[in-house]
């Protein structure tokens, strides 16, 4: 028994090394950097958004932490969305899981207590673009990387309370323009529209993104909390009330042969694209 333990401890030290963590947290005076660290696109498959949802919920539970800066540990890629693999001929009862994920991180990250700015050094497709609109500033850098919903593009449609947080942050006319045609945006075009507040060289995305998470800190913090309930409470209630037949919608609408010869043809898509990318 004696002689066993220092193998489990063994075992469990190399499980420890050889198992990388979704989610890198690294702590500074009062608040955390929270690096998304899935290769490699950060696509949010039900781990990640469970990794997220936890990261968030230990950080509001520590006395230190105050705010947070979410980012990614890919500096091409802040997230590419949804894990397209978990919608495509999923399980039902995986995916059932999956949309429970994805419901609990939205609702966690949009109302969290925590001052939220969001990194975004590259790409953020659809569900990334949900998790940087679910923070309260964002900072984007400038040239390539794309932002927004783009589901009408896989053939696939937003949930309702995607489109609430983006009217919530650019209003209903540019949500409509923008949803409808599943369009994606550049930092500059991105600020224009006020879904991001500050578009920047990549270098100094992180510098901004701490300097607007101090000025967010630096509001009295009752009065910051309220006021963020006051503003964002009613939006996540909506979903609240209606967890599983938001659920329920999305497992029929996934399961339809039509989203799935759509979801079949987009991965299709971006094989190809990454087999050419390659092949260069
Ligand atoms: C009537 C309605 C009723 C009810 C409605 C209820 C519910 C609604 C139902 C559904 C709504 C769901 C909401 C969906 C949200 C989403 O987030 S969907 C995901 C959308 N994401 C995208 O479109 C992004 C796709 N990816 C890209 O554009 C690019 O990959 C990139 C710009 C992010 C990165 O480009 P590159 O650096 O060039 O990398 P590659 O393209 O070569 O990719 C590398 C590798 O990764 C794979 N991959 C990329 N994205 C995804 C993804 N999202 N999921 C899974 N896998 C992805 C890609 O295929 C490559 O794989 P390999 O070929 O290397 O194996």
């Amino acid at each position: 028994m004696l002689r066993c333990l220092p193998t489990f401890r063994a075992r469990a030290a190399r499980a420890m090394s050889t198992t990388p963590s979704l989610v890198q947290i690294e702590k500074k005076d009062n608040y955390a950097i929270v690096r998304l660290s899935r290769a490699p696109v950060n696509s949010l498959n039900m781990e990640l958004l469970q990794a997220i949802d936890e990261a968030v919920q230990s950080l509001e539970q520590d006395k230190n932490i105050k705010g947070m800066i979410l980012s990614s540990t890919n500096p091409k890629i802040f997230s590419a969305g949804l894990d397209i693999t978990e919608m495509y001929q999923p399980k039902t009862k995986r995916l059932r899981e999956f949309w429970r994920a994805f419901q609990n991180t939205y609702l966690r990250l949009y109302t969290t207590p925590l001052a939220t700015v969001a990194a975004i050094e590259g790409h953020s497709p659809a569900g990334g673009c949900l998790l940087a609109m679910c923070c309260d500033s964002r900072v984007m850098s400038l040239g390539g990387p794309l932002i927004g919903l783009n589901e009408t593009k896989l053939g696939i449609v937003a949930p309702f309370w995607m489109r609430d947080v983006m009217v919530n942050t650019i209003g209903h006319r540019e949500t409509e323009k923008m949803l409808g045609l599943g369009l994606q945006v550049n930092a500059l075009r991105g600020k224009e529209i006020g879904l991001i507040d500050e578009a920047v060289p990549v270098e100094q995305v992180h510098s901004v993104a701490e300097k607007l998470l101090l000025e967010w800190l630096s509001i009295p913090s009752s009065a910051r909390k309220l006021t963020k309930a006051m503003m964002r409470d009613e939006t996540a209630q909506k979903l609240r009330s209606r967890l599983d037949e938001d659920r329920s919608n999305f497992v029929d609408f996934c399961e339809t042969d039509k989203v799935q010869s759509a979801l079949a043809g987009y991965l299709a898509a971006l094989k190809k694209k990454a087999e050419a990318k390659a092949a260069k």
